[in-house]
């Protein structure tokens, strides 16, 4: 590794940082050998600083320890957070044709009832971690090493500090695989079910009396392993299991939160954007006959079409006045999935010149098929009848760079992980004509992606 560039790098941010009187970003970025993340991760699973993008678009991210984050709270969290990071990267040296970049996640709704169980997980964060090894499709894989200078700051201790971080990170460590079983908690179907029905009949009663046109509740469940639940084991699981999927995990403290979401709130690649609108599920069938009309079926059913429908047209109203030369599919089509198979409606175009990907999520989330419509009463409902703290669940979360290039996706197929236990996250979209069972069903389905990867 080339630590004459981060040390230099570390010096130049330095008198920047004694100049402006406050904290400079000091960003290198070194090429290295194929590192494979999958590896990193495993060498260092123990670890509770780590970012992981494993994206369905080609760029894999893991980051390493935390050069700098950005927190925010309450009503301005989006707003907070893109401000701070358009101040940390206008001032920042990069190095080595380096470019910050950061991580992280936001809380699906900053009203709802914080409980103990999300504790630390913030309304919104963006990690720029102290190492990040990032790789896509078509570029060589970039080492970025990051660090906040401060007028203060010991430089020659800080690349003492870095070199250490690094051949920690990457040590060869035995692996031991840990064999875990799961158990489902204590709690009884029958009051799952009812708590259940009384969420569905709810909201139809809301549907009927013309406060909603559509809501998407969710349910959680608890399971208990015998031994913790080894983060490399579920992200190899998820990776296989999933292959349409990005794959996520975030480690803060003493949980982590995880998930292999297939949907795109917004991505952003050189001014163009791509997002979906992804609603309406149907079960995948055990032999490709049973799984055509499965799918046939969901692309005629009208309460499906419909509660598709709601999400793309608020979607493509939402973006017009963020984008243009916006194209949009004409129809849905199926998107099939291990265990579910769900109407999508692409979309692309550019993204207007003084739009960033931040102010674009602020303005989609939460898109109606995690929220509803109208999106104020629903998330109301949500705060009234729902009974659970969805934390980061169904929330944006993703990475940027300062280019303004990044992915945003919705939190789903996810579940938050503290040592033995696990909580995982479904939901599903209520319309008129949705009907209890089936959508009970559905949330089942939902649950399988992370339980397969928790099962041995
Ligand atoms: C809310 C979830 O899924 C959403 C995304 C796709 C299809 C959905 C549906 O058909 O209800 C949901 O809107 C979830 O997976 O927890």
């Amino acid at each position: 590794m080339d630590f004459d560039l981060i040390h230099k790098s570390l010096v130049l941010a330095q008198e920047k940082a004694k100049q402006l009187n406050r904290h400079v970003l000091s960003v290198t970025r070194l090429s290295i050998d194929s590192p494979n993340i999958l590896d990193l991760l495993e060498k260092n699973k123990e670890r509770s600083d780590i970012n992981l993008w494993l994206g369905n678009s080609g760029h894999s991210l893991i980051g390493f320890g935390i050069a700098h984050e950005l927190i925010a709270k309450g009503i301005n969290r989006f707003s907070l957070i893109s401000d701070a990071w358009k101040a940390l990267i206008s001032d920042a040296i990069t190095t080595g044709n380096g470019r910050p970049i950061a991580i992280g996640g936001f809380r699906f709704d900053i009203h709802q009832c914080h409980s103990e169980l999300w504790k630390d997980f913030p309304d919104a964060v963006l990690t720029i971690p102290s190492i990040l090894i990032y790789s896509n499709l078509t570029k060589a894989n970039d080492l970025i090493i990051s660090d906040l200078v401060t007028p203060q700051s010991n430089i020659e201790n800080r690349l003492i500090e870095l070199k250490k971080f690094w051949t920690q990170i990457n040590l060869k460590k035995p692996s031991t695989p840990l064999q875990s079983t799961v158990k489902c908690n204590l709690q009884d179907e029958t009051s799952i079910k009812e708590n259940w029905s009384n969420l569905v009949h709810q909201a139809l009663d809301d549907i009927r009396q013309q406060k909603l046109t559509k809501v998407v509740i969710a349910r959680s469940i608890h399971l208990k392993t015998d031994q913790p639940i080894s983060l490399s084991t579920v992200i190899n699981k998820l990776r296989s299991n999933n292959p349409k999927a990005c794959i996520f995990a975030f480690s803060r403290h003493h949980s982590y939160f995880v998930g292999a979401t297939p949907e795109i709130l917004f991505s952003a690649k050189s001014g163009y954007f791509q997002t979906m609108a992804l609603a309406g599920t149907a079960p995948r069938g055990n032999t490709p006959e049973e799984d055509y009309v499965l799918g046939s079926k969901l692309l005629r059913s009208i309460k499906d079409v419909t509660e598709h429908a709601l999400v793309v047209n608020t979607i493509k109203d939402t973006l017009t006045s963020l984008c243009s030369d916006i194209h949009m599919d004409d129809n849905p089509s199926l998107h099939k999935l291990p265990n579910v198979q769900h109407l999508i409606t692409n979309f692309k175009g550019q993204i207007k010149s003084n739009k960033n990907i931040l102010d674009i999520i602020s303005q989609l989330h939460p898109t109606p098929a995690v929220g509803g419509i109208p999106s104020k009463t629903a998330m109301s409902f949500l705060r009234d009848h729902e009974k659970i703290d969805r934390g980061w669940y169904a929330g944006p979360v993703g990475w940027i760079d300062s280019d303004g290039n990044g992915e945003f996706m919705v939190a789903l197929r996810s579940g938050l992980f503290k040592d033995k236990q696990a909580t995982l996250f479904a939901g599903c979209g209520i319309v008129a004509g949705s009907e209890c069972e089936s959508e009970f069903q559905e949330t089942h389905l939902k649950f399988t992606t992370m339980i397969n990867a928790i099962k041995n």
